[in-house]
C-alpha cells in the first residue's frame, strides 16, 4: 500500500536564510497563501526570536493561514520557545520546532556543552514547550555527522518528553543517500518510540545531493520531508520542493508513496517566491526552469511531434505551465484577459482585475504579444504588496558622449506633493539612481543590481531587482517596464519604500543626519 509523506515547507524559514532575501510581512503572507493551494501540510513561518520582523510575520500567518499546521522555529532554551507559543497564539494547528545540535564539533566549538547537557537541555525544551503546544517537533541540527548511538539517546529523551515528529537534518549537505538511509534505519531500529512520532528529514544542497538524501530516507521509512519552493536556503540550499514532488508523482511506481501537493500550483509558486525573493531560478533548473520542457535538437524535436513522451516524462500542465505561451495581445479585451487570471488560478477582486487590466493594456500598446508570464509579472507586481511612501512620475535621461557620463532628473510622488531632482551619473541607471537618492533625501545604500527579461524578443518587459542594505539588513525592490531604465527606477523605488515600511522615515532620515 502507498505511504502517505507530509510535506514540511520551510520556504519562509530556512529559505528565508539565503543570503539576500528579505521577505516583507505582506510578501510573506501572500507565498504562504501559495503555499496554501500547493495543499502543504505544515508551513515553517520563520524564527520568532530572530526580530520583531519574524516575529510578526509568524503571528501574521499564525492568524490569518488556516489548513496546514504552522511551525515557528526556535532554539532549545525557554526565551525561544516563550517567542514560538506566542507568534502562534492564533494558529489553528501550532508547532513549536525546537533545536539543538549533537555533532561533538558543534556541541564542543559552538555550544560549549557536553553530550549529558544537550540530553538534559533536550529534555527540559521538549517539556517545556509541550506544556502549552501539543505538537513539538525536535531536530537534532547536524545529526548527519553525530555519534549514532547518541544521536539515538538524544531523541530518546525528545520523544520520551513528548516530540511528536522527530527531524534529522543534514545540516551541512555532508550524507550521502546510502548512508543517510541506513540513519534513518539504524534509528528506526534503536530509538525507543520511535514507531509513534513522525521521522522528518531536512537536507541541504551543498553537494548537490539535497533531493536524493531526502528520497533515499523516505524509501528507509521516513515520514516527513521537509523542503524549500526552489531549493531556497542556507548556502546551497535546501531539497526543492518541486523536484521531490515530481519525483514521488512521476515515479509513483518505483517509490509508492503519495503527497497531498496539488501539483499544477509548483509553477505558479515557483514564478511567485522567484520575483518575491529575487532569486532568479536557473535556465536548466530541474521541473520550473525555462528550459525543462524545452527541445532544441532536431532527433528530440522530431521524437517530441510525434510523441512527447519520447523526450518528455513530465507533461508541462502537470506542474500548472500552460503549452501555449501566446496568449494576449492589445486587441484582446476584458473578458479574455480574465478568463486568462482564471486559467492562472488567479482568482482577484474586481477592483484588483480593473488594475491589472490598465496594466495589461499600456503593456500590449507597447509589447506585440503578451505572455502567460508577461501577465504573472503584472500580478506580482501589483501597487497593494507594498505600501508605497514615493511613486515614480516620470524620469528623463540624457547619456552618451565620453567616460559614459549620463544626466538625469526624476519628479516622485509623496504624500507632501511632487519632488524633482536631477543628477549626474556613471551611466543612465546610475544617473536616475543618483537623482533618486537625492530626491528622497538619505543615503540608500545600493548593495546589488539585477536586470533581465520576462520572454524573449525585443520587445520584452524588463524586470530590475534592486537591493539596499540600511542597519545590516537588506531589502529588495522589483521593478517592470519594456523600458530598462523606467524598470530599474520603479525597482530602486520599491527597494526604498520597503526599507522605509520595516524602520520608519524618521529613522532613516535621523540616521543620516548623523
Ligand atoms: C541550522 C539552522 O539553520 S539553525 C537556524 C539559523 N537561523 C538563524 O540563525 C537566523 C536567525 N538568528 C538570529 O537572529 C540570531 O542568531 C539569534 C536571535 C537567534 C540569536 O542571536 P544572539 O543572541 O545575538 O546570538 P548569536 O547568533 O551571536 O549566537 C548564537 C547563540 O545561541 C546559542 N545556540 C545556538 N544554537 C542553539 C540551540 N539550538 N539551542 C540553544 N542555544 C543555541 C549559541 O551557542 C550562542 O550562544 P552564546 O550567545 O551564549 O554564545
Ligand atoms: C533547524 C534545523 C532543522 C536546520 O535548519 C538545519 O539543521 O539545517
Amino acid at each position: 500500500m502507498e505511504r502517505r509523506i507530509k510535506i514540511f515547507d520551510t520556504t519562509l524559514r530556512d529559505g528565508e536564510q539565503t543570503p539576500g532575501v528579505c521577505l516583507d510581512m505582506h510578501e510573506k503572507l501572500e507565498i504562504a497563501r501559495s503555499l496554501v493551494k500547493l495543499n502543504v501540510d505544515i508551513i515553517e513561518a520563520g524564527f520568532p526570536i530572530a526580530s520583531p520582523g519574524d516575529f510578526k510575520g509568524v503571528s501574521q500567518i499564525a492568524e490569518c493561514i488556516k489548513g496546514p499546521v504552522i511551525a515557528g522555529l526556535s532554539r532549545a532554551n525557554k526565551k525561544d520557545i516563550d517567542a514560538v507559543v506566542e507568534a502562534l497564539k492564533k494558529a489553528e494547528r501550532p508547532r513549536v520546532h525546537t533545536f539543538i545540535a549533537t555533532s561533538d564539533i558543534h556541541m564542543e566549538y559552538k555550544l560549549k556543552m557536553s553530550r549529558d547537557q544537550v540530553l538534559a537541555v533536550t529534555e527540559e525544551s521538549v517539556r517545556y514547550a509541550k506544556q502549552f503546544i501539543e505538537d513539538i517537533e525536535f531536530s537534532a541540527e547536524d545529526a548527519s555527522r553525530s555519534d549514532w548511538g547518541f544521536l539515538c539517546q538524544v531523541y530518546a529523551k525528545a520523544i520520551a518528553a513528548g516530540a511528536t515528529v522527530i527531524n534529522v537534518p543534514d545540516t551541512v549537505g555532508y550524507t550521502t543517500p546510502d548512508e543517510y538511509g541506513a540513519l534513518i534505519r539504524h534509528l528506526r531500529e534503536h530509538v525507543p518510540g520511535i514507531d509513534k512520532v513522525d521521522i522528518s528529514v531536512h537536507c541541504h544542497n551543498d553537494l548537490g545531493l539535497a533531493v536524493a538524501n531526502s528520497l533515499a530516507a523516505v524509501q528507509a521509512g521516513a515520514t516527513q520531508v521537509e523542503c524549500t519552493i526552489n531549493g531556497l536556503g542556507e548556502r546551497a540550499g535546501n531539497a526543492a520542493l518541486e523536484e521531490l514532488i515530481m519525483a514521488f508523482y512521476t515515479r509513483r511506481d518505483y517509490y509508492n508513496v503519495t503527497t497531498n501537493i496539488d501539483t499544477k500550483q509548483i509553477y505558479r509558486a515557483s514564478t511567485q517566491v522567484s520575483a518575491l525573493t529575487g532569486v532568479d531560478v536557473q535556465i536548466n533548473k530541474a521541473i520550473v526552469g525555462d528550459n525543462a520542457f524545452a527541445h532544441e535538437s532536431g532527433i528530440h524535436q522530431h521524437g517530441v511531434m510525434n510523441n512527447s513522451l519520447t523526450y518528455e516524462i513530465i507533461s508541462p500542465e502537470v506542474i500548472g505551465m500552460s503549452r501555449n505561451s501566446i496568449v494576449l495581445g492589445k486587441h484582446s479585451g476584458r473578458h479574455a484577459f480574465e478568463d486568462r487570471l482564471k486559467q492562472l488560478d488567479y482568482n482577484l477582486d474586481s477592483e484588483t482585475v480593473n488594475i491589472l487590466f490598465a496594466k495589461f493594456k499600456d503593456l500590449a500598446d507597447r509589447k506585440k504579444v503578451v505572455f502567460d508570464q508577461d501577465i504573472v509579472a503584472l500580478i506580482i507586481d501589483k501597487p497593494s504588496v507594498h505600501p508605497a511612501w514615493y511613486r515614480l512620475v516620470s524620469y528623463q535621461v540624457v547619456s552618451g558622449g565620453s567616460a559614459n557620463a549620463a544626466t538625469a532628473s526624476v519628479r516622485l510622488e509623496t504624500s507632501n506633493g511632487i519632488t524633482e531632482e536631477a543628477s549626474c551619473g556613471d551611466g543612465p541607471v546610475d544617473a536616475v539612481f543618483k537623482a533618486i537618492e537625492q530626491a528622497v533625501g538619505f543615503a540608500v545604500g545600493l548593495k546589488d543590481y539585477q536586470l533581465k527579461a520576462i520572454t524573449a524578443g525585443e520587445d520584452a518587459l524588463g524586470e530590475s531587482t534592486v537591493w539596499i542594505e540600511y542597519n545590516g539588513a537588506v531589502y529588495n525592490g522589483r521593478g517592470l517596464s519594456t523600458d530598462v531604465i523606467e524598470a530599474s527606477a520603479r525597482a530602486y523605488v520599491n527597494a526604498i519604500n520597503k526599507r522605509l515600511t520595516a524602520c520608519g522615515y524618521p529613522e532613516v532620515r535621523k540616521a543620516a543626519a548623523e
